[in-house]
Formats: C-alpha cells, sequence, structure tokens
C-alpha cells in the first residue's frame, strides 16, 4: 500500500471515532435536553402553585425567590445545552478541516486537529479537535514545519511542527487530505476563492492567512489600524476577530453585547450579518453613524444618510466646493472651533436670570453664573444646568411651605368648604411652582441646533472663534453657502456629525458605557471629526480599525486619516499594519485595479487566472443597452450567479433600469433599505463599496462621465467588486483613466 494510502486509512478511521464521539454526544445532548426541558417546567409550575399558598406577601416573595433562581440556573444550562447540540450537529458534517503534529518541548509528539469549535471528552479530557481560536491552534496558521511557538494563558510554548496537513471532508467522509509545508496551501484557497459569492458574506476560517491571523488574534493593542487594499480580506478578519475574542469570554469577560460595528450603511450591516452566526456567535449589534444621530436627536433633527451626501457629491456641479466644505466640516480645525463654541456657549449664551418665588428672589443671576462656571469636577454644561435646576426646587421646597401656610389662610378666610380647601391651595402653589419652571426654561435648556447655527450666522463670532486656526481662507463663505441646507429636518450629514460632537460635548453621555470593543469598518470614510465622536461616545475601549485610503470617494486618498484617529482616540498602545495582498478578484481582475489605485503601493495578487476585463465600444445608446444585455446574459451562461450593474449616480441607476428591465430580471439598490439578494442588480457604485459580485459591468465608462481625478476612485471601487469577470461598456470615447490603466504593466503574483 503507498504510503498516502496508509494515512488516508488512518485519517478514515479517525474520523470515524470523532464521528461516532458526536453522534454519541449528540444523543446525549438530546436526552438531557428533553429531561431539563421537563425540569423546567416542573420549577415554573411548582412557582405558580407554591406561590399561590402563600397568602403573606413577604413570604410569598421569599418562596418565589427561591424558584426564580432555580430557574435562571435551570435555563442557562438548557440554553447551554442546546447550544452545544446545536455545534455538535453542524459539525458531524466536517468535525475539523486541518490537523499539525506539534512536539512541545521535551514532550511526545501529538496530532493536533483543528476544526471550527472544540470536540473534547469530558471523561478522559482527550480534545479530538480544537477550535480555531483556541491559542494552540494558531501554529496551524502562522507556522511552517521546524521550530514552532504559541503564546499559551501561562506562557509562550515553543516546540517544533513534524507534519500540516489539510482535509476535504464533505458530508461526514472524507474525500482527501494533502500535506503542506507552508501555512495553509494555495490548493483551498484557490479552490475557495474560485467559487462564486454569495448574498452574505461568508467565513474564510479554513484559509486564513498568516498575516489575516496575526491581525485576528491581537490582543496587545488598544487601536489595531489595518490598512488592506481592496479585496485583502480587511472585512472578514474584522468579523474573525470578534469571534476570536468571544471564544475568550471565559478569561476576558466580553460578550456580544459588548462589542460594537460601525458599519457604513445598513446594506453592509446585512450583508456581514451571517459570519457571526456561521461561526456560531450571536451576531453583534452594527450602527452607522446615522443611527447613533437618531439615538441622541429622536424626531427632533433628521440627519441625511451617507448614501445621500455620495450623490450629492457625485451630481453637484460645483463639486469641488461641496468636498472642500465636508473636509472643513470633518477636519481637526472645526473640531477645535466647535470646541471654543462650546466654551462661547458655555461663557455667554446661557442668560442667567434672577430667580423669585413669588416676588422673593431666591437666587440672583450672578451667583447662579458663579456656580455655574465653578465646574471642579469637569461636569457637562447640561448636567450643571441640571443641578442648578435641583438646587433652585430644593430651596423653594420651604417657601411653597410657607405660601401653602398663608394661602390657606386666605381660602379659609374667603369662607370656601373646607371639603375644597386642599384642592385650591394646589392650585394657587402650582401656579407658583410653574413660574418658577417658566424663569429657569428661558436658561436651563440649550438648543443644540441653534448654538451650532449661531456659526453659520454670526459672522463676528465665526471669526472670534477662528482665530489663530489653520482653515480655509473663505470658510465663513463656506458655512454661508450651506447655510441654506441646514434644516431641522434633513440636515446634511456632514453637519449632522459636528451636531452630534456638539451634543455629546454639552450634555455629556453614558448611553455606551457598556461597549468595550469596536470595530470601525471602511475607516477611510471618515474624517477627524468622527474619530473625535468616537473618542466622546466609549471610554476605555479597544478598537479595531480597518480601511482602504483608496477607496475614498469624497477625497483625495491619505493615510494622515490613520495618524489622526491616533492622535484622536488616544490610545495607550496603537499598531498600524498594511495588507497588500488581494484576495477577491482574478489576477487579471486584479491587475486593471492595481493600475487604478492612486497610491502606488505594491500590490500583490492571488494567482487565479480568468478572463481579463472586456472594454466594448457602443455606438449610441440603443448599442450600449444592447450590449449590456448581452454582457449580463453571457456572465449568466458561464454560470455567474450575482451580477452588477454599476452605474455612477442614482440618476443614472434609474435611466438605465428603465431601459434594460424589460430585457433582464433586474432589481434596483438605490436606498439603504434594500435587501441584498442574489441575481441582477444594478445600483450606483458608491452603494457597492464593501460588497461583491460574481460578475461586474460597468454602465457607460466613457471619458465623459469618468474624467476627474475622483472618477478615478470610482472605478477603482467599481473594478475591485468583481471576482470573476469584469467589463466596461461604453459610448465614445473610454475613461482615459481605463485607458492608461490597461497601459500600464503588470503587477505582482503571489
Ligand atoms: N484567507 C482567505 N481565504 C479565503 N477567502 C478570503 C480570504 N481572505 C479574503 N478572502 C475573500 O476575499 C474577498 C474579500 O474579502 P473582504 O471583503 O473581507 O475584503 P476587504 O479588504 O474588506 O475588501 P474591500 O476593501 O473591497 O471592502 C471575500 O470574498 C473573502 O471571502
Amino acid at each position: 500500500m503507498s504510503e498516502y494510502k496508509t494515512a488516508l486509512e488512518e485519517e478514515k478511521k479517525y474520523l470515524e471515532r470523532v464521528t461516532e464521539f458526536l453522534e454519541e454526544q449528540i444523543q446525549g445532548c438530546g436526552i438531557d435536553i428533553k429531561g431539563q426541558r421537563k425540569n423546567l417546567v416542573d420549577i415554573r409550575r411548582e412557582m405558580y402553585t407554591e406561590g399561590s399558598r402563600y397568602t403573606d406577601e413577604m413570604d410569598r416573595m421569599a418562596e418565589l425567590n427561591q424558584y426564580i433562581t432555580m430557574e435562571a440556573v435551570e435555563s442557562s444550562q438548557y440554553k447551554h445545552k442546546l447550544e452545544t447540540l446545536k455545534k455538535y450537529e453542524k459539525m458531524i458534517d466536517k468535525p475539523y478541516f486541518g490537523r499539525f503534529d506539534f512536539a512541545e518541548e521535551g514532550e511526545e509528539k501529538e496530532s493536533i486537529y483543528v476544526g471550527y469549535h472544540n470536540i473534547m471528552n469530558d471523561d478522559t479530557y482527550e480534545v479530538l479537535a480544537y477550535d480555531w481560536r483556541a491559542p494552540i491552534a494558531s501554529v496551524f496558521y502562522r507556522s511552517e514545519l521546524g521550530p514552532a511557538k504559541y503564546i499559551a494563558p501561562y506562557g509562550e510554548i515553543e516546540g517544533e511542527v513534524s507534519l500540516k496537513r489539510q482535509y476535504e471532508i464533505k458530508k461526514g467522509e472524507l474525500e482527501y487530505f494533502f500535506d503542506c509545508s507552508l501555512t495553509i496551501t494555495d490548493e483551498l484557497l484557490q479552490q475557495a476563492l474560485g467559487k462564486n459569492t454569495s448574498s452574505k458574506m461568508k467565513n474564510i476560517v479554513e484559509t486564513i492567512q498568516k498575516e489575516q491571523d496575526q491581525i485576528i488574534r491581537d490582543r496587545e493593542n488598544d487601536l489595531l489600524i489595518v490598512q488592506g487594499v481592496a479585496g485583502s480580506g480587511k472585512t472578514s478578519i474584522a468579523m474573525h476577530r470578534v469571534a476570536f475574542l468571544l471564544y475568550d469570554r471565559l478569561e476576558s469577560g466580553l460578550t456580544h453585547n459588548q462589542i460594537m460595528i460601525l458599519s457604513p450603511n445598513h446594506l453592509f450591516g446585512e450583508y456581514i450579518s451571517n459570519v457571526l452566526p456561521e461561526l456560531g456567535e450571536e451576531d453583534v449589534a452594527h450602527f452607522t453613524v446615522e443611527d447613533i444621530f437618531e439615538k441622541y436627536f429622536g424626531n427632533h433633527l433628521r440627519i441625511r444618510n451617507r448614501n445621500s451626501q455620495m450623490e450629492y457629491i457625485i451630481g453637484s456641479k460645483h463639486r469641488q466646493k461641496v468636498r472642500e466644505t465636508i473636509a472643513f466640516k470633518g477636519s481637526k480645525a472645526y473640531i477645535e472651533l466647535l470646541d471654543r463654541l462650546v466654551d462661547y456657549c458655555e461663557t455667554h449664551m446661557i442668560k442667567f436670570t434672577d430667580i423669585y418665588y413669588d416676588k422673593e428672589i431666591v437666587v440672583d443671576k450672578d451667583t447662579l453664573k458663579k456656580d455655574f462656571l465653578d465646574n471642579a469636577i469637569n461636569m457637562s454644561i447640561v448636567k450643571r444646568l441640571n443641578r442648578i435646576e435641583r438646587i433652585i426646587l430644593e430651596k423653594i421646597k420651604p417657601l411653597e411651605k410657607e405660601k401653602r401656610k398663608e394661602v390657606l389662610e386666605e381660602i379659609e378666610a374667603s369662607g370656601a368648604y373646607a371639603f375644597e380647601e386642599e384642592r385650591r391651595c394646589k392650585e394657587v402653589l402650582n401656579e407658583f411652582r410653574q413660574e418658577v419652571f417658566n424663569q429657569l426654561n428661558r436658561f436651563i435648556r440649550v438648543n443644540i441646533f441653534f448654538v451650532y447655527k449661531r456659526m453659520f450666522t454670526d459672522e463676528k463670532l465665526f471669526n472670534q472663534l477662528a482665530k489663530g486656526l489653520d482653515m480655509p481662507y473663505n470658510a465663513f463663505q463656506m458655512m454661508r453657502y450651506s447655510l441654506r441646507a441646514l434644516r431641522p429636518e434633513c440636515i446634511p450629514y456632514e453637519d449632522g456629525v459636528a451636531l452630534l460632537y456638539l451634543k455629546l460635548k454639552i450634555e455629556g453621555t453614558n448611553l455606551y458605557q457598556g461597549i468595550r470593543q469596536v470595530v470601525i469598518d471602511e475607516a477611510q470614510d471618515y474624517y477627524p471629526i468622527h474619530y473625535k465622536v468616537f473618542g466622546e461616545l466609549f471610554k476605555g475601549v479597544q478598537y479595531t480599525v480597518l480601511g482602504d485610503v483608496c477607496q475614498t470617494i469624497e477625497k483625495e486618498a491619505s493615510h494622515t486619516i490613520y495618524d489622526d484617529a491616533i492622535e484622536l482616540l488616544n490610545p495607550k498602545r496603537a499598531l498600524k499594519l498594511e495588507l497588500n495582498k488581494s484576495y477577491r478578484s482574478s489576477y487579471e481582475i486584479n491587475q486593471l485595479a492595481m493600475n487604478l489605485r492612486e497610491d502606488q503601493k505594491a500590490c500583490i495578487a492571488i494567482e487565479r487566472h480568468e478572463e481579463a476585463p472586456l472594454m466594448q465600444k457602443a455606438n449610441n445608446e440603443e448599442d450600449l443597452n444592447e450590449k449590456i444585455v448581452n454582457q449580463v446574459k453571457a456572465y449568466k451562461a458561464a454560470g455567474l450567479e450575482s451580477i452588477a450593474i454599476l452605474c455612477k449616480t442614482k440618476g443614472e441607476v434609474h435611466e438605465a433600469y428603465e431601459a434594460l428591465k424589460d430585457q433582464l430580471e433586474l432589481s434596483i439598490l438605490s436606498s439603504d433599505d434594500t435587501i441584498l439578494e442574489k441575481g441582477i442588480l444594478i445600483m450606483p457604485i458608491y452603494m457597492a463599496k464593501g460588497l461583491e459580485y460574481d460578475g461586474v459591468v460597468v454602465y457607460d465608462a466613457n471619458a465623459e462621465r469618468y474624467k476627474e481625478a475622483f472618477d478615478k476612485q470610482l472605478l477603482y471601487i467599481a473594478t475591485t467588486r468583481a471576482l470573476h469577470r469584469l467589463s466596461f461598456i461604453y459610448k465614445g470615447q473610454i475613461s482615459p483613466f481605463l485607458e492608461e490603466a490597461i497601459k500600464k504593466g503588470s503587477i505582482d503574483k503571489a
């Protein structure tokens, strides 16, 4: 028998053993669950009957308390068993996917199998497979044959790897395995990457690459920044990192509701929502900046979402001006301006008045102001005002008491009926109290919108606040120009972020105080002011920030945003890593994409060859639509399942949809609430950011439409959405950026 066959037999036997064990466990779990469910029902029934036996409330409470504790313990065990059962049932098809043989220094060699979850015999403590997140499993992802080490909870373990093996197991059957000397071999990776994509992001546990694993398992840094080219796995890494952090919950105490993912939009949030459940973890909350705004402002102010900002930039005739204004309102100078506005609001905008209780002075305005400004413990403005309100209400209590006597005497003297005295007295006292509230309300409530708007309308104040700050020479004109759009019912996105910052500074917050881990994806889309807002919202948290500076639409590609994040979030330890290998697209698509990138960073493309991107000239509008239909049909015939037709603007999407809808089964994606589905989609490029499709057709990529520097960024984003096929169909001249990119040379291969 060949060496491979002998090993295959052994592996099959091992798989049989593990499968048998899992089957036993599943059976056992099923029996336990039945028993636990019965126990729970019994406890609840007894709780009801026993509870109703007692007439004394205290006795009943004591009895019920016992049952409540029992019920909580039993429910948590029941839930745990159900989860275990679910995990085992999932694993029976594929209990593990990899193995390495590891000899710890001075110890015997051991075969370590790596799978989605731990499989351990609780009686013998034998681990049949390790969870991919276990410390020892890091060797599988990071080490080649030879000396290796990993960090265990009790310190660093050194040893030697003598074998690395990967398995193809389907429905519990071992189809084949292969040994590799390096980290995860190309063979499995190529297989994974060659498949069609799905409407929801999938996990990459079996093929995590060494440099990705380093990010996933990082524990050292409070701020971990990852700059990675499109398709380098940033979002995948972010999700696997969350799963990794949750794995260690006994040690770290971290739970899924202490993690927050900041997504660029809801569509993206939905796209990634399957990964954690697939990895056996509860999904964690996804928020957009717009969601946070709504949490703080409710229905009082409404923010326009980022997609409308994108649309505004792309569609505006004064695009440069709009971009400059947005950049200014997100800048560090603007933050400083807002900080100064807060100071100004504190010292000048709160108009204290003397407070009277029925003509008798309770406290004069100077004393109020002095108390307010005496802020030894750094309380927010609103908290201090609330404190003043409480103090005043305390102060009027003795006055109210006196007044009550006086009023009662007057009512008695007026000869009112005895039963009416109390009611009338209350009415009179309420009037006096209301009068105090009226006086307080003149200065105690801060209208954030009004405070913010002052900067747009009061040039003198603006200049005073702006003194010495590094800002555009025409900053106030920018403010003036954008004043028209500043309406409470639809506030431009950039002003919304500024208002949020102002609110947090003026009111303070502890809404997110339970959060301990924050993941920020598509980090390039944020401005310094966003990071400042995050700093106000989350205290003492760890951040994972992932982005690609070349995928910004509204600003120039620049790495400074990462330095700003470090400066503004001010972590104890920060690390910035770069990922230059792209996994999503075929080599040919990647080549074009890299030639479109603004930064000339060396990028490595996975060598997965497919057809080169197609540039197709159309003679007129009709021909353009016909060529697009043919192209999409050809993609379908070639087996591609998800196809996107990408346009520049929403308006273009609607036009193209109308022209194509009778010939193709098209779904239009033009708002953030749309549900993701497979099939043929048509949408603006900016909405496809972060997502991926088997085939992409860029609608009318001509020189007229894609001619400015930022159009090049749009083309880069469009190009990098495609896994297998890409085509640009255009009327007239092709975009000069595409022409130039085709002419450029090839790129490095992985
Ligand atoms: N190690 C890997 N094994 C298998 N597939 C991978 C791996 N890393 C990334 N991929 C695949 O590459 C594609 C891109 O991944 P992902 O969306 O995480 O990249 P990204 O860097 O966030 O991209 P973008 O910047 O465009 O949003 C996905 O289909 C993902 O499954």
